[in-house]
């Protein structure tokens, strides 16, 4: 799937004052004061082009703290006049987007319950016709590529150029100790459709906690990032929302501080000669791994066919299980993950099982069952 955005390059709407581009700011404006000092600190750094705080909170139960409204706007506001930094915040419904917009904010990004809902990213989209307003799409809640694709779709269509992605994880029924479980492969998919949409990783939703951060944040940036979406506080341990998560504005200076910076290429010679006969090496490899899964996926159809003629199920559990032991230990004695080995595998043989099916259904009019292999995590 080609994903044909028309784009304006991020350097064209935000003035990135150091790599990586860093938007920061509170999970929620709490008083006038807790937000101009953060801002303050903030600027001094050096390290951040924009200023985020949420006014609007959208909470998953009631009663708890909702954002405290159009008042913020004002706030931020000054937050800009004082600091000149360009402020963000997010928007679920259209009405947000009109009062956001008359109160001059810089850049609108939307929530991960909204992209979820295509009548609201469509009711957002409608408002922002006629505005050359940049605007961020958070990924939706589950992982569902079609749905932040789509939202990006609407908001593009809508006439918005100045357009980027935020990847700030998903939600899983799984214990984990993310928040939001990263599942990169999700972004990195996005990319591969739309390479010059930006992506701006928000380590603080993904945590759900600081210590995490500086992991997550690296990797982002290690994977071509355009940029980090952090929360910060003046006194995080006070914060109304997601106290968990925030840094203070020192501990933000500290961490852009320690970063890695990598170029997506280099311009060296040496390293593009090696890198390209390494590269060889691997195609030889890939070639050789897919001729040999043909070679096996033709057996596995055998199989199917005696099985069918002579009445034996698909599955067979211990024949499965013995090759999952013997695979596997092969497999970490030349010092293979364990977790890649067993999800390499299983993906295998839900293939063989996919196959096998549509052999014993050959015949039946539920021929056209094709169920699809589960998408694989890294
Ligand atoms: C191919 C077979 O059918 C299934 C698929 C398997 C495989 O892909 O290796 C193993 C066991 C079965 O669940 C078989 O029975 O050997």
């Amino acid at each position: 799937m080609k994903l044909n955005l028309d784009i304006q390059p991020l350097s064209s709407w935000v003035n990135v004052t150091n790599e990586p581009l860093i938007i920061s700011g509170p999970c929620s404006a709490e008083t006038e004061e807790q937000l101009l000092s953060t801002a303050h600190l903030l600027k001094a750094t050096g390290k951040v082009s924009v200023l985020r705080a949420g006014i609007w909170k959208p909470r998953t139960r009631p009663g708890e703290f909702e954002g405290i409204g159009s008042i913020g706007l004002e706030w931020l506001k000054r937050a800009k006049e004082e600091t000149g930094l360009p402020t963000a915040v997010e928007v679920a419904t259209a009405k947000h987007v009109e009062e956001a917009l008359a109160a001059g904010v810089d850049i609108l990004w939307v929530g991960a319950r909204t992209t979820a809902n295509p009548f609201s990213v469509q009711e957002i989209a409608d408002a922002l016709r006629g505005h050359d307003v940049p605007v961020l799409v958070k990924n939706p809640v589950n992982p569902d590529l079609s749905l932040w694709i789509g939202a990006l779709e609407r908001i593009n269509n809508a006439g918005i150029k100045k357009i980027g992605a935020i990847h700030r994880g998903f939600s899983s029924f799984e214990k984990s100790s993310f928040r939001n479980e990263p599942m990169w492969e999700l972004a990195i998919q996005l990319k591969t459709h739309c390479p010059e949409l930006p992506i701006i990783n928000d380590p603080s939703h993904i945590c759900g906690n600081r210590e995490l951060i500086p992991y997550i944040a690296q990797k982002a940036l290690d994977l071509d990032m355009q940029g980090l979406m952090i929360e910060s506080h003046i006194d995080p341990s006070v914060a109304w929302t997601d106290a968990k998560q925030q840094v203070t504005p020192a501990a933000l200076a500290e961490l852009v501080e320690r970063f890695s910076i990598r170029q997506p290429e280099s311009k060296n010679e040496a390293f593009a000669d090696k890198l390209a006969d390494l590269r060889k090496q691997i195609d030889k490899i890939d070639d050789l791994v897919i001729q040999k899964l043909g070679e096996r996926m033709a057996i596995v159809e055998k199989i199917g066919e005696f099985k069918r003629d002579n009445n034996v199920t698909i599955l067979q559990v211990h024949r499965w299980d013995e090759i999952m032991k013997r695979r596997g230990a092969f497999a970490s004695a030349l010092k293979l993950d364990p977790n890649f080995t067993e999800k390499f595998l299983e993906l295998i043989h839900s293939e063989s099982i996919r196959k096998q099916t549509l052999i014993m259904n050959k015949d039946k009019t539920a021929a056209t069952i094709v169920e699809v292999a589960p998408p694989v995590q890294i």
